[in-house]
Parts: C-alpha cells; sequence; structure tokens
C-alpha cells in the first residue's frame, strides 16, 4: 500500500508519520510538498499530517487549504481516494470542506499536551473497524485548537451516518465531561465525511506507534486502516 504524507510549511509531524508509516507499519511512503499540483495515481491514502502550518495564522490550517496541492488532494477524495488529517491536517480539512465542523480555541485557551483516552463510536469505519472494543486508547494530544464543533443539525446528521469516529473518555472508557480535555462538543475526538473516506484527529497515532515510546495504541488505528483498505481492494 502506498501512503502520501504531504508537507506545508510549518508542518512538523511529517516525518514522524513518514518514520511509522515506512519503518513500523513497512508501506511504502511518499512526501509530497505542498506547492504540487499533482502526485503518483498510485497512492493510495494521503496524510496530513500535524504542525503549524503557515504558522497558524488568521487560524490553525485557514492558510494551509490555499496551497495548491489541496485541489489535488479534493479531487482524489472526491474520486473515493482515502485522506486521513491528523491534528493539524485535521483542521485543514475542516477549513477545505472535505469535514464538517470546525476546530475552535480550547475552552482554557491553553496550548495543552498530554495523554489522554479515546473510545471508537462507528465502528465500521476503516479507522475504528479493527480496534479492541474492550478498552480505551491512549494517545497524546498537543494542540492548541482542538476544540471540535458542529452546530446540532450537522452533530444529529454525523450520528445517523456514522461519521463520530472518536470520543474521549476516561481510562476505563466512559465519555464524560471530565475526560474531556478540550470543549470538544459531545466529547469528540474524531470525524469521517459521510462517504467515510476522509478522516480527521486531533490525538496523534503516530506520536504512539513505536514500542521504543512505550505506547503503542496508535499503530492500532494504522493498521487497522491498512488492513480494511486491503480488504476493499481483494
Ligand atoms: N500538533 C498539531 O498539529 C497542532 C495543531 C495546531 N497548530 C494547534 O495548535 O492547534
Amino acid at each position: 500500500m502506498k501512503f502520501g504524507v504531504v508537507v506545508f510549511p510549518g508542518s512538523n509531524c511529517d516525518q514522524d508519520t513518514v518514520y511509522v508509516i515506512k519503518e513500523i507499519l513497512e508501506q511504502e511512503v511518499v512526501t509530497l510538498w505542498h506547492k504540487e499540483t499533482d502526485f503518483d495515481p498510485n497512492i493510495d491514502v494521503i496524510i496530513l499530517p500535524g504542525g503549524f502550518s503557515y504558522g497558524d495564522y488568521l487560524r490553525s490550517g485557514a492558510l494551509a487549504k490555499f496551497s495548491p496541492i489541496m485541489s489535488k488532494v479534493i479531487d482524489f477524495a472526491n474520486n473515493g481516494g482515502y485522506v486521513f488529517g491528523i491534528c493539524n491536517g485535521f483542521q485543514i480539512l475542516c477549513e477545505s470542506g472535505l469535514l464538517p465542523g470546525a476546530l475552535l480555541h480550547n475552552t482554557n485557551q491553553k496550548f495543552i499536551c498530554k495523554n489522554i483516552y479515546l473510545v471508537p463510536d462507528s465502528k465500521e469505519t476503516a479507522l475504528t473497524k479493527y480496534l479492541p472494543r474492550e478498552r480505551a486508547l491512549k494517545i497524546p494530544i498537543a494542540h492548541g485548537e482542538g476544540r471540535y464543533y458542529a452546530d446540532k443539525e450537522t452533530l444529529a446528521k454525523m450520528r445517523i451516518n456514522g461519521q463520530i469516529l472518536f470520543r474521549y473518555s476516561d481510562e476505563n472508557g466512559v465519555v464524560s465531561e471530565s475526560a474531556n480535555p478540550n470543549g470538544s462538543v459531545e466529547n469528540i475526538a474524531g470525524v469521517c465525511n459521510e462517504r467515510h473516506n476522509v478522516f480527521g484527529m486531533m490525538p496523534h497515532p503516530e506520536r504512539a506507534s513505536d514500542d521504543e515510546l512505550g505506547n503503542t495504541d496508535g499503530r492500532l488505528i494504522f493498521e487497522s486502516l491498512i488492513r480494511y483498505i486491503k480488504e476493499m481492494n481483494d
């Protein structure tokens, strides 16, 4: 399977993501500079990594959506290609209109960097289908603008369409306001589009994929994605 990781000016998780895909998941991966206007048609998954694209000026992700590669990413998604935005990548996908909702400043107005727990909500998506059901996953967050928001009507539609990927929980998997690190509506930590081929999440699975870091719960998310796509292609 072939991955493309987009590099924007200010991305800072691109190489971590490449490392995980290549060395840990043992998949093919190329980086794609944001000024490129085309990419290899054999790419199966485009990843928009975390970081501070354009220094988070204006709003996180608000400028990156104008990068030349984004119109190609939008075409790719509209043709059914898989797109996965992590943290700043999630923000860019919301700004681009590929995902519903928006990421606002954390309720406490602070940058939060810590481990959180999350549980899958919709269990039939590529990211969640093969995750353990009996426990919460521990994954780090690192963001200033991670408070997911969508209006009530949008949330209702998302629930019906199975678009809510993850909710923040406590370590036992209980979703409650006290386990919500940033004030996200309904504890939402990740969502997908209606067609279930564009995904975004604020926590960083690539930072929890290497045994050396003492936590590999994030790897399970990438493995679910790879297994799901392989099965779809068989
Ligand atoms: N780790 C990240 O991708 C950070 C995203 C964005 N710069 C924020 O602070 O919200």
